[in-house]
């Protein structure tokens, strides 16, 4: 038998009270362990989707199955720093909202400071960091309950390049070390087929998922992917898609 998804959308249909239609009849079920990225046209439903995965809004019709609140974390595109408080007090807020002892939070803060590579800014303010560095606290907060789905809209957009490279190879590392479920979503055709196992290509008005298509490129997955015909072939296929899903 095999394992239920844990994260599984079935027929939702989500109007908001404006009128607008978001989702209409959108299933996507995501596995244990998964890496899965959305991509779709500007409006389709992308945050509407991450917002029904977080638990932030419910579906007006169809069923919803997800890890509870403690098992999910949520990057956005902003990294969301309180710039009042040290980097260590921004990552340990999830756990001390979890009513978690203060030794035991420390503990946590500083492992998940580690895994992101800033175990040296602990004690730094927000606005001492680059934007790469934002970003990584950002996860680390998102991580440090020890999430069993990541969920990340658009966490890289405002970053440079060469940056956002080498935050993908960074997040890559720490979704094979933990084992989390990750929903990625992004604008851009090469960060979804580099990242993903899944790209899950979504129209608008109302938004569904028009093309799932499976990236069957081995992990580690690193730089030299980028330039190699297989990757090539992969974003001219999941491009095509994005492209009917646009026209549709
Ligand atoms: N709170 C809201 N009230 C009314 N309409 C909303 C609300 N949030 C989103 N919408 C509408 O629902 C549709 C889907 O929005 P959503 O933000 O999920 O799309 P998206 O794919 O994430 O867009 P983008 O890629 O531009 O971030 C859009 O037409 C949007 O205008």
């Amino acid at each position: 038998m095999t394992a239920p998804p844990l994260l599984a959308l079935e027929g939702v249909e989500k109007r908001y009270a404006s009128g607008t239609l978001a989702l209409s009849d959108f299933s996507l079920a995501v596995g244990a362990r998964e890496f899965v990225s959305l991509l779709g046209p500007s409006g389709c439903g992308k945050s509407t989707v991450l917002r029904m995965a977080a638990g932030l809004d419910a579906p007006g019709a169809g069923t919803l199955r997800r890890p509870g609140d403690a098992g999910t974390g949520f990057v956005f595109q902003e990294p969301t720093l309180m710039p009042w408080a040290r980097v260590a007090a921004n990552v340990a807020l999830p756990l001390e909202l979890a009513g978690l002892p203060r030794a035991e939070c420390a503990a946590r803060v500083h492992a998940a400071l580690r895994t992101v590579g800033l175990e040296g800014f602990a004690r730094a303010w927000p606005r001492e960091l680059s934007g790469g560095m934002k970003m990584r606290a950002s996860i680390a907060r998102a991580l440090v309950t020890r999430p069993r789905l990541l969920l990340m809209d658009e966490p890289f957009a405002a970053l440079d390049e060469i940056t956002r490279f080498r935050l993908n190879d960074q997040l890559l590392a720490l979704w094979q070390a933990q084992g989390f479920t990750a929903l990625f979503v992004t604008h851009s055709v090469f960060e979804a087929v580099y990242l993903s196992q899944r790209v899950v290509v979504m129209a608008a008005r109302p938004g569904r998922v028009v093309a799932d298509i499976a990236i069957d490129e081995p992990y580690p997955r690193t730089d030299a992917l980028r330039a190699t015909p297989r990757y090539a072939a992969w974003c001219a296929q999941v491009s095509g898609a994005l492209r009917e899903a646009t026209d549709a």
